[in-house]
């Protein structure tokens, strides 16, 4: 049978562009890509890119206050205009946008500026009423913002809408204690927003290290949030041209705004995906095997949409992999297995990979190397804020389990902290390497003795027997 293409990509997001220009440009494979938006996807467009250009914009009172405390008297961050920078972050991603779009093209890959919906195994329909077959469909159509459900929530934004507001909200409320919460709340903050920000839990970023979570929690109270633990809203409804919300403890509040940050789902509904065997998980996320192959052997999905680690570097490694496998000749999984992260915040990143402290203890015995203290930099300054770093160590084996900094750059740092630990580095490689001084990561091969060790309890029954 033949085949209009080789392969079909619907969504031309981080896992979708990647895909689509290594099939066409590094295996010679006939591809096409489909997309309703715009070339890039969530990442360049509404996502990582704009966020983090808004996390640097928002931090010039923090920067002008330190500034004082070296004495610059009278450093002051200005007035903040955000039309200005609207207009440069547009021209920004625009400019992404094509670079993204020209080195598809420049891959011999057809490009279809249009939503494509799934007709059965081997075809997909256009918006534009025409179908086209292919010898293999890659699913990459990414998450979707997800609302709480309750009364009036239509009212709220989500983060797409943060970055094609027409002027900054004077007062605003951010539902949501996870990365898009934090962030959020931090870069309103930061570019004179009043901002409150109310958590369903005890301490945001739910499944990181509590240590650090407990530090990000304080932190976003100190830069000036108003943040509230254990508060959700039960209902919004119109006040004039504000917003009054109902919250869970009966209390009422006006807003200029409100911004939904309460997950993401995968973007599958309508997209025909009933027509064909495809398996999808309880939250709509489809169901892929370690190859990102789907139940049907022509269909495979990667990124988002498959719900497994949502993040962009992961979403590329999978339509890279998939790409090699299928057209490459070169069978390539991707591990999940130990992932860095990092959660933009000011003036201090939480950045993470491998295991939780909390983790680390359930799985055995661990050693813990954990230091905190005030950065020459800030503390100069005047400030109190404080750095975290952190190691897990299988005592054992010495293997380094997971490391956790919550502190300037925190991002920056785990990205070479990650190098070493993902090669399965010990504890002993981090002694045996020369500290760079004087940086604050210098903390993570100076650390001798552990702050604490956790045994694993053996049940006395267990232990007598
Ligand atoms: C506010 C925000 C900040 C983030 N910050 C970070 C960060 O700092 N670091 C990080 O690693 N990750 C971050 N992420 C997550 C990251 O953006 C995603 O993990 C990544 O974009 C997933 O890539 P993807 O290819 O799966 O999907 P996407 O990038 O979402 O791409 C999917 C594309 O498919 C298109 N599409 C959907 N359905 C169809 C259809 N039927 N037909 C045609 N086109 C379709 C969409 O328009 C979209 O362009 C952030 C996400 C958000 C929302
Ligand atoms: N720096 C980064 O790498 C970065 C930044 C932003 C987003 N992301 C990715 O995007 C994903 C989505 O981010 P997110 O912040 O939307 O999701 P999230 O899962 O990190 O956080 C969702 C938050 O909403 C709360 N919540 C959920 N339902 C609720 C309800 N009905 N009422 C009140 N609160 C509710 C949860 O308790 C949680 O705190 C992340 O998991 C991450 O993978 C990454």
């Amino acid at each position: 049978m033949s085949f209009d293409y080789d392969l079909f990509v619907i969504g031309g997001g981080s896992g979708g562009v990647r895909a689509a220009r290594v099939a066409a440009g590094e295996h010679g494979a006939r591809v096409a890509v489909a997309e309703e938006s715009r070339m890039g996807g969530t990442c360049v467009i509404r996502g990582c890119v704009p966020k983090k250009l808004m996390i640097f914009a928002s931090q010039a009172g923090l920067m002008a206050e330190e500034m004082r405390g070296y004495g610059w008297e009278g450093a002051q961050a200005g007035r903040f205009d955000w039309p200005v920078f609207r207009s440069k972050l547009d021209a920004e991603l625009t400019r992404l946008e094509l670079i993204y779009t020209a080195n598809l093209e420049r891959s011999g890959v057809q490009i279809f500026h249009q939503r494509a919906t799934i007709v059965d195994a081997h075809t997909v329909a256009l918006a534009d009423g025409t179908t086209k077959t292919a010898k293999h469909i890659l699913i990459a159509v990414g998450g979707r913002p997800a609302l709480p459900g309750i009364p009036g929530e239509e009212l709220g934004l989500i983060s797409d809408d943060l970055f094609l507001m027409k002027e900054l909200p004077r007062r605003v409320l951010l539902v949501g204690g996870g990365y898009i919460a934090c962030e959020f709340a931090t870069i309103l903050s930061g570019l004179g927003v009043e901002t409150v920000q109310v958590y369903r839990g005890d301490a945001v970023l739910r499944g990181f290290d509590q240590q650090a979570r407990d530090m990000a929690t304080v932190q976003l109270s100190e830069i000036g949030i108003d943040l509230r633990l254990n508060v959700t809203p039960t209902g919004l409804a119109r006040a004039g041209d504000r917003i009054d919300v109902a919250f869970n403890d009966g209390s009422h509040e006006e807003f200029d705004a409100v911004i939904w940050a309460t997950g993401r789902n995968p973007y599958t509904g309508g997209l025909g995906l009933e027509n064909t065997g495809v398996h999808l998980r309880g939250n709509g996320a489809i169901a892929v095997d370690e190859w990102s192959q789907t139940a049907v052997p022509s269909i495979f999905a990667v990124g988002d949409v498959t719900d497994r680690v949502n993040l962009t570097p992961v979403a590329i490694r999978e339509g890279h992999a998939f790409a090699d496998t299928i057209f490459g000749g070169r069978a390539r999984k991707v591990s999940h297995a130990t992932i860095a992260s990092a959660v933009y915040l000011r003036p201090h990143e939480v950045a993470q990979i491998g295991l939780t402290e909390e983790q680390a203890c359930a799985r055995g015995d661990v050693d813990v190397y954990a230091t905190t203290f005030r950065p020459m930099r800030s503390m100069f300054a005047g400030s109190n804020a404080k750095v975290m770093m952190k190691l897990l160590v299988d005592p054992g084996t010495d293997v380094v389990l997971g490391c956790h900094i919550f502190g300037p750059d925190a991002g920056e740092m785990i990205q070479l902290a990650a190098i070493p630990i993902t090669m399965g580095a010990t504890k002993a490689d981090f002694d045996a390497t020369m500290a760079v001084h004087p940086t604050a990561a210098e903390e993570l091969v100076t650390m001798r003795q552990p702050t604490r060790r956790h045994r694993l309890e053996v049940p006395a029954q267990a232990a007598t027997a």
